[in-house]
């Protein structure tokens, strides 16, 4: 492009852009932020704002839209929804000093992950980061901006990463130049669409914020990510925390298409969290805490001391119902302090929110006095381990004024008492204030008007107005005339115009003071981020326990305990979600038991019985047991796993265009690639996709295969009766089924699982229940017949082939006839007419085969 032709600030936009061809650059032009060229062309269908035209040269304009300033927010949301990215060039000087051109620079750019003012309160807001090492190791890392917090890990294998970023729901994932499409490829498939490149020669190395980490090559991949936030953002970060190091292995380890099928997070009808685990499990009270609460969902413990302190805390929780219930109240009065402290860093924090931070303070030290009520010790030692933050909330205590406004732009935020000049400057405004209301007093019984008034507007200041209709009652000269309106006049005095001086010069000083003991105060605050995080995330915790202390009150849940046997001992267990979807009383509670002896458990029994239903409620006690919680069940005794797999109902992965079986294939492959013998494996129906043979020789093979070689705790449902026989062949597999009754010819659900096989695929009954029409229900019913009657007639033929090489003239011409000539005929129904029919024709043939 030829910059000549351009205008001097054309020139510099096309400069600017040049820098961030990958972003909306919203370029301010006083009260606007504008685009042009291709930016304008997509903005404006994106954002459904009137494209114009700006004359560059006569032939040549220059397509242009804009938004108002002041309304910017909403629509760089948009855009960000979309995953776009925006950059935002602001006037970097005064107009009135500039020498040609106003000089402009981007001041931040907001991207997806980086976003931090639209965030939803209750979910982390991640921004993910991967750099490969050798082979499939990468360093990988995330952050969330809106708190500050980061994590960092080195992993095994491409899968993990994979698996990471699709877990903590990376809104944006930021990979080194030299990255692979393939990868690439592989976030997109995940619904991972932002992906940023960052060229990787200067790193960031801020050692203070990794110097938790351990070693090189896990700092690699925060690097990456803390010298893109900082070259975006372009501030200091200071509420940044210390990037903490951690191991995947640490935590039950759950593939996100396990957790899909669990609906750990949210239900995988519609991705919404109603229906889901968290939904159920949410009771917390604040932002903090519910964020807390799914991430201890989603990362259930392994190590079972952990595990057990977070069990007991909840039990003692659970058993002071008053306690909690003021500990719940306290907590109703904590804001989010730690996306308050992201404010503070961001400067963005408002006179109202410094407010907010004082009272969330002003609450812990009741909150640490209430825990303390609860004689537990783990309880007592976190409430003594907790730091109010007393200095800080005494600060802002005497500092703010309760009645804060969210802007600083108009003062009046500041404690009277706080400060002696700016004191003196209230005083000077408000007996000011006061001598004009005196004045009013004074004019109207001078005049006798009544109805005279001191007003006060921008432009003409201080006046006194005086209605058209007592204009006679005026003497002439007493006022200066100011401005005449339809029906009143209004004037000035010299003195009024002095006191105004006063007051106004005074309200410009205080409002100046004002603002600059709010800068005082932040940097204060600022300095105080790390202790306030500290607390946010004690504070969180116990709110977690709380929420789960809660509902396992409610909802009437034990507290699991860990078999020194790895033995499974559930009883009366129930699905919790769909438990309290139902109502509890109508949920048929079951058992179940493993144990090395019995560790695998083949399911039938009829479709809808609940064979899953049952299959996923043992992965969700297990869960919830290693986060910590109670669970559904009279008793539980649990292993502690160390990996949940499930391949549960038919989920089409659409986005990469796999196949429903291929899918299901894919699945299975991971689970008997990495569980071992601690895992849980839950699959369901394996082997549908395809032809029965086909499917029926996998799911045998998949069986013995994990029987032999995996022996971890495994349920399999399947609908291939002919399966149920490999209890006899392989040990520790053993036949149940969920019990269904037939009840004049229609199917009952009793959804209770039972020792043994099922004896009866009830199928057709419930395309009736489905209301089918009948008289595909009867052609169903007369099909089942026939197959039936076809292989029993297969069965009889291998017999026969068997006798027919042993004593070749059992079966003969005569013999066949006379079989036609016996047939009562007048008694048959047509199906049996069809059937016999059907055999004779097999017979025929044989025997015409033979004869040749
Ligand atoms: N224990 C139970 N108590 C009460 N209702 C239950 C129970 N288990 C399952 N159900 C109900 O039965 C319905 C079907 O359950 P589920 O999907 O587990 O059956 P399934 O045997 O796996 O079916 P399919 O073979 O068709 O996949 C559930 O939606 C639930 O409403």
């Amino acid at each position: 492009m030829v910059l000549t032709k351009y205008t001097p600030m054309m020139q510099q936009y096309l400069r600017i852009k040049a820098e961030v061809p990958d972003a909306f650059l919203f370029f301010r032009l006083g009260d606007f932020y504008e685009m042009f060229f291709d930016d304008a062309l997509k903005a404006s269908k994106e954002l459904e704002i009137t494209l114009t035209a700006r004359g560059g040269n006569k032939e040549d304009k220059i397509p242009m839209c804009g938004v108002p300033y002041h309304s910017a927010a909403a629509y760089i949301e948009k855009l960000i929804d979309k995953g776009y990215k925006v950059a935002l060039c602001e006037q970097t000087e005064d107009p009135k000093h500039a020498k040609g051109v106003v000089k402009r620079e981007i001041v931040q750019m907001i991207t997806p992950g980086t976003a931090v003012t639209t965030v939803n309160d209750r979910e982390n807001h991640f921004l993910g980061s991967a750099v490969q090492l050798n082979g499939e190791r990468y360093s990988i890392a995330y952050l969330d901006l809106s708190t500050g917090e980061s994590k960092a890990s080195v992993v095994e294998s491409e899968d993990l990463l994979l698996q990471e970023m699709s877990l903590i729901k990376a809104k944006e994932i930021i990979l080194p130049a030299s990255v692979s499409e393939k990868l690439i490829g592989k976030f997109r498939d995940r619904g991972i669409t932002s992906i940023s490149k960052v060229e990787q020669e200067e790193l960031f190395f801020d050692e203070t914020l990794l110097s938790l980490l351990e070693g090189e090559e896990v700092k690699r991949g925060i690097s990456l990510l803390l010298h893109y936030t900082t070259d975006t953002q372009k501030r200091a970060l200071d509420h940044l925390q210390q990037t903490e190091q951690y191991e995947v292995s640490a935590y039950l380890q759950i593939d996100p298409n396990s957790k899909r099928n669990l609906e750990l997070t949210e239900n995988n009808r519609s991705g919404a969290k109603k229906g889901s685990l968290v939904w159920l499990l949410d009771e917390t009270v604040t932002a903090m805490g519910s964020r807390q609460l799914k991430s201890w969902v989603e990362r259930p413990l392994i190590n079972q001391s952990d595990i057990k302190e977070r069990l007991g805390l909840v039990e003692s929780l659970k058993n002071h119902f008053f306690e909690r219930e003021s500990l719940r109240e306290l907590l109703q009065n904590v804001y989010d302090l730690e996306r308050l402290a992201g404010r503070v860093a961001f400067g963005s924090i408002s006179p109202r929110d410094l407010v907010q931070l004082k009272k969330s303070l002003q609450q812990v030290p009741f909150i640490k006095e209430q825990l303390k009520e609860i004689p537990d010790n783990g309880l007592i030692k976190r409430a003594d381990e907790m730091d109010a933050c007393i200095d800080l909330a005494d600060l802002l205590d005497a500092a703010i004024d309760d009645q804060a406004p969210i802007t600083i732009k108009d003062g009046n935020f500041i404690k009277d008492g706080y400060s002696e000049e700016l004191d003196q400057y209230k005083d000077a405004s408000r007996n000011g204030k006061k001598w004009i209301a005196e004045l009013e007093q004074k004019e109207r019984s001078i005049t006798g008007i009544k109805s005279l008034k001191i007003g006060y507007n921008r432009i003409f200041g201080y006046y006194i107005e005086i209605t058209k209709a007592n204009l006679t009652s005026l003497n002439d000269d007493r006022y200066e005339r100011r401005q005449t309106l339809a029906n009143a006049e209004r004037y000035i005095t010299p003195e009024l115009k002095e006191k105004e001086t006063l007051i106004l010069e005074a309200e410009e000083k205080s409002v100046e003071l004002e603002q600059q003991i709010f800068q005082v105060v932040r940097e204060h605050v600022k300095q105080e981020i790390p202790r306030i995080q500290q607390l946010a995330k004690e504070i969180s915790e116990i709110d977690v326990l709380q929420s789960f202390a809660f509902v396992s009150e409610k909802r009437h849940y034990v507290k699991p305990v860990f078999s020194k046997t790895k033995q499974l001992d559930i009883q009366e267990g129930r699905h919790p979600v769909i438990e309290k979807v139902m109502n509890m009383n109508e949920y048929v509670p079951n058992s179940c038991k493993m144990d090395k002896e019995r560790s695998m458990l083949l399911i039938t029994g009829p479709n809808m019985s609940g064979k899953s239903t049952f299959m996923r409620q043992i992965a969700l006690i297990s869960v919830m047991a290693q986060m910590g919680c109670f669970v559904p069940a009279d008793y539980a005794e649990l292993p502690v796993f160390d990996r949940i797999f499930t391949r549960i109902g038919a989920a089409d992965d659409l986005v990469s265009g796999q196949s429903t079986f291929m899918v299901e294939m894919l699945e299975a492959k991971h689970a008997l690639e990495h569980a071992t013998d601690n895992s849980l494996i839950l699959f369901d129906e394996i082997g549908r996709g395809t032809s029965t043979y086909d499917g029926m020789s996998l799911a045998q093979a998949i069986i013995e295969y994990v029987h032999d070689s995996i022996k971890a705790k495994t349920l399999f449902s399947t609908h291939y009766h002919e399966l149920v026989e490999l209890s006899s062949k392989l040990k520790r597999l053993k036949n149940i089924h969920v019990a269904a009754a037939e009840q004049d010819g229609k199917v009952v659900f009793l959804h209770k699982v039972k020792e043994g096989p099922a004896d009866k695929s009830y199928g057709i009954h419930v395309a009736e229940l489905a209301e089918l029409p009948p008289s595909l229900i009867n052609r169903a019913n007369e099909l089942l017949t026939l197959f039936e009657a076809e292989k029993e007639a297969g069965e009889s033929r291998e017999q026969m082939t068997l006798f027919d090489i042993t004593e070749k003239t059992a079966v003969d011409e005569s013999a066949v006839l006379k079989e036609i000539q016996e047939l009562n005929v007048l008694e048959m129904t047509p199906m049996e007419a069809m059937n016999e029919l059907y055999k004779l024709q097999k017979k025929a043939g044989k025997l015409l085969a033979e004869s040749k």
